[in-house]
């Protein structure tokens, strides 16, 4: 039988995940795989030192590996999924979520210093509108600027003395074997992760009877619902607001089994309004609990926050 290839972006942290799967379909099935990978427009632009930003970047990297999965270069490919656009792709099936890294994100600053250390006036990066805001919200006087690039770029910043502190996702540098080097684990009552992060997407063709084989071997039932539950937070708040978005699920052992429990928050830009609220519910109606979870945060005042910010701008 021939070998199984996967589609992975050249960075060293898509590398690792991709050699993490790749590693588990040979464990689990048997088969030979061969890492084959796909440099895209986001790859090309970060070298030439003139990264995409955000939302411009996830699309390009994740639709390069999607062309090479639809027109057979490659059987499978494996995402962080919190860089997976919301809506569904045609001829794409995401057949599974292996179990889930720590989703948290963590602080790396100078100094072993935590947030709360810092002075006011510290220059922290993130290029990422929802942990700025949420880094706002704290309310320490802590000068947000922004950071692109990748994990070692990041953290070089802060080693070279350009910032004082960076945050970043936990579950990147655990799978870089760099996790040591945070100096904060953040908890979620102060900083809800990305929807998806700290998981992975393992995507096949649609049909592809290899795609029913990594479902049976790599899927984590309980990291896929809360993952779906999160992604039905972050679709319905997409098609309601532009504000920053944090969401976090859990599956937990309730009186009456399982047990699947969601935390969201939307926020202004800047940090000084939010609307967060939290939903229990099964985990079969994962899509469902998130979906009403987000419903009840536009009725409270989330689709409202963009607009509320800027009309303060203006006054
Ligand atoms: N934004 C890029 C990105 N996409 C996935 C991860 C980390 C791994 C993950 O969340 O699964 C990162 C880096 C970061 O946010 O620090």
């Amino acid at each position: 039988m021939s070998a199984v290839r996967i589609g992975t972006r050249a960075s060293a942290l898509a590398t690792t995940q991709s050699r993490l799967v790749a590693d588990r379909i040979s464990e689990t099935l048997g088969r030979e795989v061969e890492l084959v990978e796909i440099s895209t427009e986001g790859d090309r632009s970060q070298a030439a030192g003139t990264p995409l930003a955000g939302a411009a970047s996830t699309g390009v990297f994740v639709s390069a590996l999607r062309d090479a999965l639809l027109d057979g270069r490659v059987d499978v490919a494996v995402h962080s999924l919190k860089d997976l656009p919301t809506n569904a792709a045609d001829g794409i099936a995401l057949v599974a979520v292996p179990d889930r890294e720590d989703p948290r994100d963590v602080v790396v600053a100078r100094d072993g210093l935590t947030l709360g250390e810092l002075p006011a006036g510290s220059r922290v990066g993130t290029g990422s509108p929802r942990r700025a805001a949420q880094l706002h919200a704290l309310g320490l006087g802590l000068d947000v600027v922004g950071v692109r690039g990748n994990v070692d770029t990041r953290i070089g910043k802060v080693r070279s003395g350009e910032y004082d502190a960076v945050v970043l996702a936990r579950a990147g540098l655990a799978r870089l074997g760099r996790v040591d080097e945070a100096t904060e684990v953040l908890e979620p009552l102060q900083m809800l992760p990305a929807p998806g992060q700290g998981a992975l997407a393992v995507e096949c063709r649609a049909g592809d009877s290899l795609g029913d084989e990594l479902a049976a071997a790599l899927d984590d039932p309980h990291a896929r619902a809360a993952v779906t539950a999160e992604r039905a937070v972050l679709a319905t708040l997409e098609g309601g607001c532009s504000a920053p978005i944090g969401a976090l699920a859990e599956v937990v052992e309730g009186e009456d089994g399982e047990e699947l429990w969601v935390r969201a928050v939307a926020l202004s830009p800047d940090g000084a309004l939010s609307v967060r609220m939290s939903a229990t519910g099964k985990p079969a109606d994962a899509e469902g609990v998130g979906t009403r979870l987000a419903d009840e945060m536009l009725a409270d005042g989330a689709a409202g926050l963009t607009a509320a910010t800027d009309k303060r701008q203006n006054a």
